[in-house]
């Protein structure tokens, strides 16, 4: 039967957080035997060791590791970039994406250091999304379509999945979308973004309030939250988490923006996001506020405020490291060490 395009999609969103599949306990157990034999006081690797376990729990794996990594970029322009709310023009995310391409951007060389594969998805960057200060920045079926393009970052047999962004004025986006979800106002999740002074980041906080104000009421619904004051590039790394939760690959997520775009997840279902790192503590001031509203400890904090799946990928690095360390260890019997006395 033919679906209404308007009042289903986000229906078959929520269907989806029902069916979340949890980690593989059985692995998990296996993880935390093998490490209290490694060659190490115990706990002397800190949060590498729950790395390992976090990563093999969730792929399924007693032996976790990294075999195919994917950081995906996704890429959107946004409508109320006209209001002078960000240091750059729109034109740079169009061009930022044919610096992925030519390999010219930092989210490039990090990739190169840790053996990451990239994919950049562009959606749609000829067509900005609405200006939310006065209209919904997607409508219900737009909303839910990205976010099912975005469930297509986690194809081809990946097991590791680093989600970044790319998108002039999307900091706006992600501060609208925060008070949208946790409350407040524009001041309390506003930031320099690309470089704003202190005059700019006053505008861009009474921009966001306008959105907040016209959008007062609609905002109880988290996938409202998103199709409202989000973006094409958030409803796509919330489709794209929720993707790979239901294939059981973890998921690192990089800084302000991508957090943002988790958190609509996390208040459909705080466990949605059980399956997440978030890679490092952004500069953008809000991000560690986000954070602890969710209760998440990012694994880095580097003072980078870059997004494009920077800080999430240099996190991949960590990540990388802890199965390795997990897997190739020798245990005291096999080495011969002698154990706690
Ligand atoms: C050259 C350049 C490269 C970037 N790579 C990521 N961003 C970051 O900055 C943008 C968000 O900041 P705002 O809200 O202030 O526009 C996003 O595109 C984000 O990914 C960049 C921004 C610029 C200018
Ligand atoms: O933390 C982020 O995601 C971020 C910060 C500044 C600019 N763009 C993205």
């Amino acid at each position: 039967m033919l679906r209404s395009a308007s009042a289903l999609p986000f229906d078959d969103i929520r269907a989806l957080v029902g069916e979340m599949p949890g980690p593989d306990e059985t692995a998990a157990l296996a993880i935390r035997a093998r490490e209290a034999q490694l060659t190490k006081p115990a706990g002397s690797l800190g949060r590498m060791e729950e790395l390992a376990e976090w990563l093999g729990a969730w792929q399924g794996r007693s032996m976790p590791s990294v075999n195919r990594p994917l950081v995906a970029i996704f890429a959107g322009n946004h409508g109320v970039a006209a209001r002078g709310v960000s240091a750059f023009p729109p034109a740079v995310t169009q061009q930022m994406v044919e610096n992925f391409a030519a390999g010219g951007a930092a989210i490039n060389q990090i990739c190169i250091a840790h053996d990451l594969g990239l994919k950049v998805f562009d959606l749609a960057l000829d067509i900005p999304t609405g200006d939310i200060t006065v209209e919904a920045a997607l409508d219900e079926a737009g909303c839910a379509a990205t976010m099912a393009f975005g469930m297509e970052a986690t194809a081809g047999g990946i097991d590791l999945l680093i989600l970044g962004e790319m998108g002039i004025g999307n900091t706006t986006i992600a501060a609208a979308v925060s008070a949208g979800l946790f409350g407040g106002t524009g001041s309390d999740w506003v930031g320099p973004g690309t470089g704003l002074d202190d005059a700019g980041i006053r505008h861009k906080a009474a921009v966001i309030d306008e959105a907040l104000a016209h959008h007062a009421g609609h905002l109880g619904d988290p996938l409202e939250v998103l199709r409202r004051l989000g973006g094409r590039e958030l409803a796509a790394i919330a489709g794209a988490v929720l993707a790979a939760r239901m294939s059981r690959i973890p998921v690192i997520l990089d800084g302000y923006v991508a957090t943002a775009a988790a958190a609509v997840l996390y208040k459909l279902d705080p466990s949605t996001l059980d399956h997440c790192q978030f890679g490092h503590l952004s500069a953008e001031p809000a991000h560690g506020k986000l954070l602890a509203a969710m209760g998440k400890t990012p694994l880095l904090d580097l003072g980078m405020r870059l997004g494009e799946g920077t800080g999430a990928a240099l996190a991949a690095g960590v990540v990388k490291a802890a199965a390795l360390i997990h897997t190739g260890m020798a245990t005291f019997a096999q080495a011969g060490v002698a154990g706690k006395s």
